[in-house]
């Protein structure tokens, strides 16, 4: 690798090789692919790149509750698959998407700059409500994640929760509908931002009232792992800063769950920055994490300081905010969700 005076990186050593980038089909999907497209191209002009967009059974499942679906690889396996065939070169996913085992012969190369990780609430149209606390007893609040109804219900215990599916433009007509039963929504910023629908929003619900998800606005690069050219080129997107964050609250959830979508909030920060010509060394990484029973009643919560050089000591914070989580109780809260998960599975499927 050199570095031109231009800052533009070439790699002398790559042979002509054409790198397939390829997503979900939906239309935040095809942006982000496109927002890594463009930084690949950026970053190596002379080199040559292409998309490909696929239906996953995510997306063909919209009917059935999130989180009785058998976990996140719902919108990774065809994707992996293709990837494995060589088909494909590289996926780009939200990484919150992205369950925290890989499957052998898979790593993430990057991790980009995180966007605003924070939840935002979306009144529906034509309501004059400017926040969770303004809006009438009862009303009905469209989400589809565990983790924002089990957080929200402890401290808007009045509020009706509700399944919405569907991608951001059908999510939003539906809350849109004169006569639909949604007074507002929860979306992550991220998405809406990145669809250029940032306007929607009503107002953000950050820590401590809502703890986002893992991950939550950070794209990822997903790559084979005996592809070192693909991995040389990823080098070139990574965000140190999102990586070590985003890598700490992955290796808490790793440590948490047994593979589903889990009521597991987090807020994590860098500070105290270390950068050398190299680029950042290392930081104050301060970890909140959170596990919230889906009916409220519970709330296990901590936070971790420590600092940290380098990916495994941001994965082994992680780890430890988890073993701390799971002895102050939220062991407990994830059996009994896991215990209703399959009672509730086993009812649908009968
Ligand atoms: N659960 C689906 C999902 N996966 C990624 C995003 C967009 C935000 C991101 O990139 O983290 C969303 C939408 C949402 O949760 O509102």
């Amino acid at each position: 690798m050199t570095d031109t005076p231009t800052g533009v990186v070439e790699d002398t050593t790559l042979q002509p090789r054409s790198f397939v980038l390829a997503s979900r089909a939906s239309q935040l999907a095809q942006i982000q692919t496109n927002i890594v497209h463009d930084a690949l191209r950026k970053a190596f002009p002379s080199l040559s790149f292409g998309t490909s967009f696929m239906k996953t059974e995510g997306d063909k499942n919209l009917s059935q509750a999130l989180y009785l679906l058998g976990g996140k690889a719902l919108w990774t396996k065809e994707l992996e698959i293709a990837l494995k065939e060589k088909t494909v070169d590289m996926l780009v996913h939200s990484l919150k998407d992205v369950p925290t085992v890989l499957p052998d012969g898979c790593e993430i190369g990057a991790i980009l700059e995180r966007e605003d990780p924070v939840d935002s609430l979306i009144v529906k149209k034509g309501l004059p409500y400017k926040n969770l606390d303004e809006l009438p007893d009862g009303s009905v609040v469209g989400t589809s994640s565990i983790r924002r109804v089990a957080q929200l219900r402890r401290s808007f215990p009045k509020l009706q929760f509700m399944d919405v599916r569907g991608n951001l433009n059908t999510r939003l007509s539906k809350l849109d509908a004169p006569d639909g039963p949604f007074t507002a929504l929860i979306l992550a910023k991220a998405g809406l931002v990145r669809l250029g629908m940032g306007d929607r929003i009503t107002t953000d619900l950050g820590a401590p009232v809502l703890y986002h998800a893992v991950s939550q606005g950070a794209l990822t690069v997903e790559i084979r792992s005996d592809d070192a050219k693909a991995r040389e080129l990823c080098r070139a997107l990574t965000h140190t800063e999102t990586q070590l964050k985003c890598l700490a609250e992955r290796a808490l959830l790793r440590r948490l769950e047994g593979g589903c979508s889990v009521p597991v909030g987090v807020d994590t920060e860098l500070t105290d920055v270390e950068r050398s010509t190299d680029g950042l060394q290392g930081g104050l990484l301060r970890i909140t994490g959170c596990v919230t029973a889906i009916d409220g009643s519970l709330h296990v919560q901590h936070t971790l300081t420590e600092q940290v050089h380098t990916t495994e000591q941001a994965e082994q914070v992680g780890v430890k905010l988890a073993v701390t989580l799971i002895e102050q109780g939220a062991g407990k809260i994830l059996e009994d969700i896991n215990v209703d998960r399959e009672k509730r599975a086993k009812e649908v499927n009968s």
